[in-house]
């Protein structure tokens, strides 16, 4: 197979690490600053040390996986690792990506906060309760102090997080950000979206809520957690939210599958979309006016799962970063002048949020105002509205809000203000698309960031009432319990008989289709374990998410490959799911299959899209292996597909060496007529 890219921080600094690398950021956009992106040789891990392989590609050049598609690599070889750690620690691997804002800021020399560069990370590693030193030196060897950081364990949490931090330059206030910073983080979570289990933007707070806005749409069919978080006092200082903050983001990307671009501010995890910032000075910044919190932080990490927004579709996560800068916010007030009106709706104008009054209402008796607006709409511009209220949704209640709604202006129901001008901004950005369609996604719940009209029917208390009812149970935490040991037994039975009505029901009746059992597993992996396509289908259908790892660190689509269920591997594949975990193991595993003669097997992992040439932890190949026990099927096979069909192992032996060694006559012959040719 191919060489494996490497990419290195500054060339000092090189990393033992077996699994975790990650290509380099994006190319830095053109935004008016003196924009370059560095790998900061402290903070990162850039460089991979492999076998015998080194080399250092353009880090700007996406990768081709094994299946044809511009992707990240997808699993890195490396058989040296002189650090194993017990199999027993589990560990999460988050990216943090840190644009600028307060939290990285300190007083200058004029006495106002400013953000500096290179120095979060090294603070950061001198923080005991954010950097565990010991751990990183124990796992990372001398290459500790140019690695990832650790976070200490937290208990009660199943893995330890280990982060990559990506400092942009320049660091931002956010009030100097622009749409192509937003384009910018979204292309970096892409190129690296396969090596991390969940992504933290450190961000300022003045325009936070705009940008967690925007990539909720950019980032299309998510499956992992990114959470946008900052602080109101700079972290350096003693008195800081930004350690908290800071702390439970990490903890939460790194331990909880959550397919949503989240806000972590003040205690509280947010649907992105929905949040406004609310306080330019309080430590609780942030708040969702129009739902609850997905999740609050108190001593425990309480999580309302029923709220997470998954994606339905059995669709790859990609990025969408082309997005429409002629979009405004038009906030009107009393006697707002007609030419103030005009001038605002007229070309390249292309998407305006109209800031009503109250529940969506216009001076409607302003004759000329009503005119320059129908104007607009007959001229294309779509304009969405929206209520100047902080919480609440348009209507049509009175007259007059009606009138908007029959010159053609669209209901934006209870989007917040940037969620209505982002949503705008990436819709407008889609090619293709008539002005109709434009307009009806704009009144689609695309990801969470609007409650329409039409309320779904809940039946989920029924049932649950009923069993509550029958066994006495009243409080909160009762019914909570209840359900965590209700529904998952439920919808595994379910899954087992294959029967897709039952499971609809269930969902019906609440029960959260992603939920976890005791060994942390979920429908998808007992589905995908069964080969039960219709049934795999039907949960990614429901937002069961292809990311989320058992006890034992399956996946869904580990549990495919066990199976050899090659339509389901191909719709997991589709669906975003990648190989996790050491890439040491694979090769273990592609050597056992060889050895078994079982091309099936080996089929699977190609689907899955791993390298083939993989090697054991003692540099075999599974055609040493298939050479050796003379599966000649497998033999010809693998040489259609490997690169280098004379790899050496630890050994020094050449696939040829173990054909002959195991007296394997066929393979010898084919492995030498092979060297005959070269
Ligand atoms: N608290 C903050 O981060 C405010 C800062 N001005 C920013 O938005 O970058």
């Amino acid at each position: 197979m191919s060489s494996n890219p490497t990419t290195t921080t500054n060339g000092n600094g090189e990393c033992n690490c077996d699994e975790i690398s990650a290509p380099a950021p994006s190319v830095p956009q053109t935004n008016g600053h003196a924009s370059t992106c560095t790998l900061r040789g402290d903070g990162l891990f850039m460089k991979m040390r492999l076998n015998s392989i080194t080399s250092i590609d353009n880090p700007d050049k996406p990768q081709a996986t094994t299946n044809g598609n511009l992707e990240t690599p997808p699993i890195k070889r490396n058989i040296s690792d002189g650090n194993l750690l017990p199999t027993d620690i589990k560990e999460a691997r988050v990216r943090v990506i840190y644009t600028g804002g307060t939290i990285g800021m300190v007083r200058n020399e004029n006495n106002v906060l400013a953000p500096i560069p290179n120095a979060l990370v090294k603070t950061l590693r001198r923080y005991p309760n954010i950097h565990d030193e010991a751990y990183a030196q124990k796992r990372f060897g001398s290459a500790a102090s140019m690695g990832p950081l650790v976070l200490p364990f937290v208990q009660g949490e199943k893995r330890r997080i280990v982060y990559q931090v990506t400092e942009y330059a320049p660091l931002l206030d956010s009030s100097n950000m622009t749409m192509n910073d937003w384009a910018r983080i979204a292309k970096d979570i892409h190129q690296s979206y396969e090596f991390f289990d969940g992504f933290v933007i450190l961000h300022g707070t003045d325009t936070l809520s705009y940008t967690a806005s925007a990539l909720s749409f950019m980032l299309e069919n998510l499956g992992k957690t990114v959470i946008i978080t900052g602080s109101q006092i700079p972290i350096f200082e003693t008195r800081t939210d930004g350690k908290d903050n800071f702390t439970s983001a990490l903890i939460i990307a790194g331990n909880y599958v959550l397919p949503e671009v989240c806000v972590f501010f003040g205690h509280k995890l947010m649907r992105g979309n929905r949040t406004v910032k609310v306080s330019s000075d309080r430590l609780e910044a942030f708040d969702t006016p129009n739902v609850s919190p997905l999740g609050t932080i108190g001593i425990n990490v309480e999580i309302d799962y029923r709220l997470i927004f998954r994606p339905c579709t059995v669709s790859r996560f990609s990025v969408q970063t082309n997005l429409d800068e002629n979009v405004g916010i038009l906030r009107i007030f009393p006697s707002i002048s007609r030419s103030s009106i005009r001038a605002f709706l007229a070309p390249p104008m292309k998407g305006i949020v109209l800031q009503s009054f109250g529940s969506g209402n216009v001076p409607s008796n302003r004759k000329d105002f009503l005119e320059e607006l129908k104007m607009a709409c007959d001229r294309g511009v779509i304009i969405i509205n929206c209520t100047q209220c902080s919480n609440g949704a348009v209507a049509a209640l009175y007259d007059t809000g009606k009138v908007l709604f029959d010159i053609g202006i669209l209901p934006g129901y209870d989007m917040t203000p940037e969620a209505a001008l982002t949503k705008l901004s990436y819709v407008l950005g889609k090619t293709g698309l008539t002005l109709e369609q434009r307009k009806e996604l704009m009144q689609i719940n695309l990801r969470g960031e609007l409650t329409s009209s039409v309320g779904a029917k809940m039946e989920e208390f029924d049932l649950v009432d009923a069993v509550a009812r029958s066994m006495h149970l009243s409080t909160p935490e009762e019914l909570g319990q209840m359900c965590a040991t209700l529904f998952p037994a439920m919808i595994n039975t379910a899954v087992q008989e294959g029967d897709i009505t039952k499971i609809t029901n269930l969902k019906a009746y609440g029960a959260d289709l992603s939920c976890v059992n005791h060994d942390h597993r979920t429908a998808l992996h007992l589905a995908c374990n069964q080969g039960n396509i219709a049934v795999v289908n039907h949960l990614l259908m429901n937002g069961v998410s292809v990311h989320i790892r058992d006890h034992y660190d399956r996946t869904p689509l580990l549990e495919a490959i066990s199976g050899d269920h090659h339509e389901i591997i191909q719709v997991l594949i589709n669906c975003g799911a990648h190989l996790t975990g050491s890439s040491r193991a694979i090769g273990e595993q592609l050597c056992a299959a060889a050895a078994r003669g079982s091309l099936v097997r080996l089929k699977s992992y190609q689907l899955a899209g791993a390298d083939l040439a993989q090697p054991d932890p003692s540099g075999r190949t599974a055609l040493h292996l298939a050479a050796l026990h003379g599966h000649a099927n497998l033999v010809r096979f693998l040489l259609d597909i490997v690169d280098n069909p004379r790899e050496k192992d630890m050994l020094e032996l050449t696939p040829l060496d173990y054909a002959r060694r195991g007296g394997q006559q066929d393979v010898i012959q084919i492995l030498s007529g092979l060297e005959q040719a070269a």
